[in-house]
């Protein structure tokens, strides 16, 4: 499926650097609107941050909130019309909780969302003060990043495995670049404002459950449930400028435990995998177009622990920069 770079006989109008949720959807978008596509990633699927993302749909420590909403909107969107007419995709639709141990006022991201309403506290698990309802995505990565592989190649876009030193020499490879390396931009732009947030998550075989959980506030860790459709995404940790992603057996009781007070049904599932994976975190995303020698950058990257639920409003704001800048 991905090529070394070859010589191409028509030369791609546009380089996407990075193989990773951000560079395919953005891949996409671009030959979706009739451009040719290159992609060149240093690594693909299991050598991305995407493919151990949880991933559902859940804005977290991606900023700033007023340009994260509608872009989330916008993936909540799409990722909506796949489970409708896409299923070969590996995006489920999944009713989600939300809870928090004192009351807590609706995020900006969740008041148009269709279904959203505040639980009532006859509702709550014991011991939590607030939460909320809704319908959220999980994206199975393991099927959904392979399905973005065989689109941009059906597209007529071409993915190759080159890593790159710097812009400057992608700029001299195409004018046009769009910038998706994740935490790589640190190195390529420089960029030192993105650093690592790693998150250690485990998977458990399904005991039957269906629904996400999320509490973020308990004071003890992030933790999220994500049902997917043979195994249980547990989390989590978050570890701001770590980075060995060599997963901590220490860690994985403590996540199992959290997520086992929501849904006891947990409590003893079969671990299947322990995978450890670094969130591109950034004060802000950056989606913006930078003139260069000889060409220009599209930047899309740090999306930090949202990259997925980011995916599509991005990538489409990302192609629009290439289109009509
Ligand atoms: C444990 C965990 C759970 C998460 N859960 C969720 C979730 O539930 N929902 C959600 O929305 N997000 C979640 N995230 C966040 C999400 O995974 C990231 O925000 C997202 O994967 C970032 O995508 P990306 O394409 O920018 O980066 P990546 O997936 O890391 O891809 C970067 C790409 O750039 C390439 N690259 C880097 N440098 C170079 C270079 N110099 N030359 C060429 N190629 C280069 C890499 O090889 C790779 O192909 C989670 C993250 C973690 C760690």
């Amino acid at each position: 499926m991905v090529a070394r770079p070859s010589a191409q006989s028509t030369p791609a109008e546009v380089l996407v650097l990075g193989g990773g949720v951000a560079g395919l959807t953005t891949a996409l978008c671009l030959l979706r609107a009739g451009k040719r596509v290159r992609v060149a990633a240093r690594a693909y699927l299991a050598g991305t941050t995407s493919a151990v993302a949880a991933a559902f749909w859940y804005p977290y420590r991606a900023y700033p909130e007023a340009m994260v909403a509608p872009w989330a909107r916008v993936s909540y969107a799409r990722f909506a019309e796949l489970t409708r007419a896409t299923p070969e995709a590996g995006v489920l639709r999944r009713e989600t909780v939300e809870v928090f141990p004192q009351p807590a006022s609706p995020p900006a991201w969740a008041l148009d969302l269709p279904d959203f309403e505040t639980l009532p506290a006859a509702a709550l698990p014991p011991g939590y003060g607030a939460g909320y309802r809704f319908t959220t995505f999980v994206i199975e990565t393991t099927i959904y990043l392979p399905w973005l592989m065989r689109q941009v190649e059906a597209a007529g876009g071409e993915l190759t495995t080159r890593a790159y030193a710097n812009l400057d020499e992608a700029v001299a490879d195409c004018p046009d670049v769009v910038d998706c390396t994740g935490l790589g931009a640190r190195e390529l732009v420089p960029d030192p404002s993105v650093y690592a947030v790693r998150g250690q998550v485990v998977r458990v075989k399904n005991p039957g459950l269906s629904r996400v959980w999320i509490d973020e506030h308990s004071g003890d860790g992030i933790t999220y449930i994500v049902p997917r459709s043979g195994d249980v995404v547990l989390g989590g940790t978050a570890d701001e400028h770590e980075e060995d992603t060599t997963p901590d057996p220490g860690r994985t009781p403590a996540i199992v435990e959290r997520c086992a007070r929501l849904e006891p049904a947990l409590r003893g599932a079969e671990v299947v995998s322990v995978v450890v994976g670094l969130r591109p975190v950034r004060p802000t995303v950056r989606l913006e177009a930078e003139a260069r020698p000889g060409g220009r950058i599209v930047h899309n990257y740090g999306h930090g622990g949202a990259g997925v639920t980011l995916s599509w409003g991005c990538a489409e704001a990302a192609a629009q920069l290439i289109l009509h800048t």
